[in-house]
């Protein structure tokens, strides 16, 4: 499987696969500092939310790696001053935030801890860090399962196989490894449910066509790339059984932020009955944001969309609108596929109420 992180836990070592070269090159690029980490973010050398948030707080560990921490306070006011910078490098995914303030809270837990010394504190900070690899890919996995039951569930043949059709790139390229939406793409060819994988090639920065089908062709998946305008067409022509798509931040009432033209998939989706699923971890839901409105949407820079390896492709002179995401509202989601289970849109608050 190919892997967007390289981390090398017994001498602090980050390197990151620049995913703006794929996938022409395969390059990895090394993170030293935090201002790395937020440049292959902001850059999109680097993207997905899980994965940013991943690589974002892997930039500081390496970074504190070596420091001689003296004071606890001290050392607790550098890593919050640190992690509010990374979140600042990409505004719509919530991944990063959330994670900053679990590791917040981590090291509060141990700088008012008397029996922790500073030193212990800074190699426990690290460790919390690098747990997240291995949960993330534990929770994709479990997102795999959840939604390959879920799909399979409406299905009337145990023996049958399905075609999906995904938007974007969720998958090891996304996050730590094995994917979300893809993980559930994943899971179903394990398990001989999966037929053919449909993947739009998700304009402009192509994550379906440089990035997904890449993965796909990689892991020799039966899969077939399709241009974006063309989904209306698909489900028209070949029998979609369901849509999974990746989030970037999912309100508490289940309005999903999440790539661009996902909107419009699912708007499709409802029109010709096809099941339309999110595939998130719970680090992607924001429980501080009711609806989708409150969600902020990036806008990436006008070359992104008018220029395509170097080569202009939009008349000179042309205005641009290059929104990064949309929001799909909850009514066109069956469910959302999360680590810890599939909920309806309108049991994901309850969620949080008990917590
Ligand atoms: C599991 S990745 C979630 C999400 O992130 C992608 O956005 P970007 O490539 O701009 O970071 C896309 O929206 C995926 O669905």
């Amino acid at each position: 499987m190919l892997k967007a992180i390289k981390f090398r836990s017994s001498n602090g070592q980050l390197e990151v696969l620049d995913q703006l070269l794929l996938p022409h090159t395969m390059s990895y690029i090394k993170i030293s500092t935090v201002e790395d980490g937020w440049n292959v973010i902001n850059k999109m050398q680097v993207r997905g939310a899980p994965c940013i948030a991943i690589v974002g707080a892997l930039s500081l560990a390496v970074e504190i790696w070596n420091e001689e921490v003296a004071d606890k306070k001290i050392f607790l006011s550098e890593i919050e001053g640190k992690l509010n910078y990374l979140i600042s490098a990409r505004p719509t995914a919530v991944n990063m935030k959330k994670e900053s303030q679990n590791l917040m809270e981590f090291a509060t837990s141990l700088c008012n801890d008397s029996e922790c010394d500073p030193s212990d504190m800074k190699k426990k900070f690290i460790d919390q860090i690098i747990q997240m690899l291995e949960k993330d890919i534990a929770d994709n996995k479990a997102i795999g399962k959840y939604g390959s039951e879920a799909i399979m569930a409406t299905c009337k043949g145990s023996s049958q196989s399905v075609n999906l059709l995904t938007h974007c790139n969720t998958g090891s390229l996304a996050t730590a490894g094995y994917g979300t939406a893809l993980g559930v793409v994943r899971a179903m060819q394990e398990s001989g449910k999966l037929n053919r994988i449909y993947m739009t090639e998700t304009r402009p920065y192509n994550q379906g066509s440089r990035l997904t089908a890449f993965e796909m062709v990689h892991e020799k998946f039966s899969a077939t790339l399709i241009c974006d305008s063309s989904v209306a067409y698909l489900f028209q022509k070949k029998h979609i059984k369901a849509v999974v798509v990746g989030a970037d931040r999912v309100a508490v009432n289940g309005d999903t932020a999440n790539k661009i033209g996902t909107y419009q998939i699912a708007c499709l989706a409802q029109h010709h009955g096809v099941d339309f699923y999110v595939c998130a971890p719970f680090s992607s839901i924001d429980p501080s944001i009711s609806s989708g409105d409150q969600i902020i949407i990036e806008e990436r820079p006008e070359r992104e969309m008018t220029y395509v390896n170097g080569v202009r492709i939009a008349a000179q002179g042309i205005e641009v609108w290059n929104p990064a995401f949309d929001i799909t509202p909850a009514s066109l989601i069956k469910g959302i596929i999360t680590e810890k289970g599939v909920y309806e849109p309108k049991d994901l608050k309850d969620c949080f109420a008990q917590s």
